[in-house]
C-alpha cells in the first residue's frame, strides 16, 4: 500500500525537501542574519520569521525531491498523433541562482509525438520540478526540454520561456520592464517553417 500524500492548505502535495534537522539549521541561520542586519529577534513580528523562512525555501525549493523523468513515464500513452501539440502559457517561478531572488513568467512548451503522448498536466510539472531549484533561464530552458526529448523521443520539442528577473529590477540594474526571452528546439523544430507555427501559435490569444 503506498504512503498516505500529505497535501498543503490547497489541497497540493507537499514535498519535504529538507529533514527537521535540515529546517532547524536553516532557521538558526536565518535568525543569525536577522540579528546581522540589525534586527531586534525577540520582536514579536520576527518570533517565528527563521523557521517561516526556512519553510519557505523548502517549498521554493522543493523541485530537487521530484524525478521529472518519474513524471513522465507515469503518464505514457501509444498513440498515432504525429502533429504538434502546445501546452503555453504554463506559469513559472523560479529561484535566481545568484541573488536568490525570484524569477517568474511563462513557459510555453510543444512537442510532436512519434507514438508516444503524455498527459499535458505532466509537461506543466515537468515545468515546475525545474524551476522550483536554483536556476538560470537557460538552463531551466534546455532542462525541460532535453527531459520531454530524452524521455518521450518525439520528433521535436521546442521550449520558449519570458520571465521577469527581481535582481534586475528590485536592486541592481533597477530596470522594471525587461522581460527575458530564452528558447530551445530540438528535431523537427530547428526547421524554420515548425518553428513558424509553434511561434505563431504561442503568440494567439484566446481569450
Ligand atoms: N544569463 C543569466 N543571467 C542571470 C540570470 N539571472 C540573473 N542573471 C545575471 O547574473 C549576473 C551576475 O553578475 P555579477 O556581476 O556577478 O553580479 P552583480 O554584481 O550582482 O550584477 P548586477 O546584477 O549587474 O548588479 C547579473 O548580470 C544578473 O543579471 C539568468 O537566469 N540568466
Ligand atoms: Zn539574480
Amino acid at each position: 500500500m503506498s504512503e498516505p500524500k500529505i497535501v498543503d492548505s490547497n489541497g497540493y502535495e507537499r514535498i519535504d525537501v529538507f529533514d527537521e534537522a535540515v529546517i532547524d539549521e536553516l532557521a538558526s541561520n536565518y535568525k543569525n542574519i536577522l540579528q546581522i542586519i540589525g534586527e531586534d529577534v525577540n520582536r514579536e513580528g520576527l518570533d517565528k520569521t527563521p523557521e517561516r523562512v526556512a519553510k519557505s525555501m523548502q517549498f521554493l525549493l522543493q523541485g530537487y525531491k521530484t524525478d521529472p523523468v518519474e513524471i513522465l513515464r507515469s503518464a505514457m500513452f501509444k498513440e498515432d498523433y504525429r502533429q504538434m501539440v502546445i501546452v503555453k502559457d504554463i506559469e513559472i517561478y523560479s529561484m535566481c541562482e545568484h541573488h536568490l531572488l525570484p524569477f517568474f513568467g511563462k513557459a510555453h512548451v510543444a512537442y510532436i509525438p512519434n507514438g508516444t503522448i503524455t498527459g499535458l498536466s505532466k509537461i506543466a510539472r515537468v515545468v515546475d520540478v525545474f524551476s522550483r531549484r536554483l536556476q538560470v533561464q537557460e538552463r531551466l530552458t534546455t532542462q525541460i526540454k532535453e527531459c520531454i526529448q530524452d524521455t518521450l523521443k518525439p520528433l521535436g520539442v521546442a521550449v520558449v520561456i519570458e520571465a521577469q528577473h527581481l535582481c534586475m529590477q528590485m536592486r541592481g540594474i533597477q530596470k522594471q520592464h525587461s522581460i527575458t526571452t530564452t528558447s530551445d528546439f530540438t528535431g523537427a523544430f530547428q526547421k524554420n517553417a515548425t518553428r513558424d507555427e509553434f511561434i505563431k501559435l504561442i503568440s494567439t490569444k484566446f481569450s
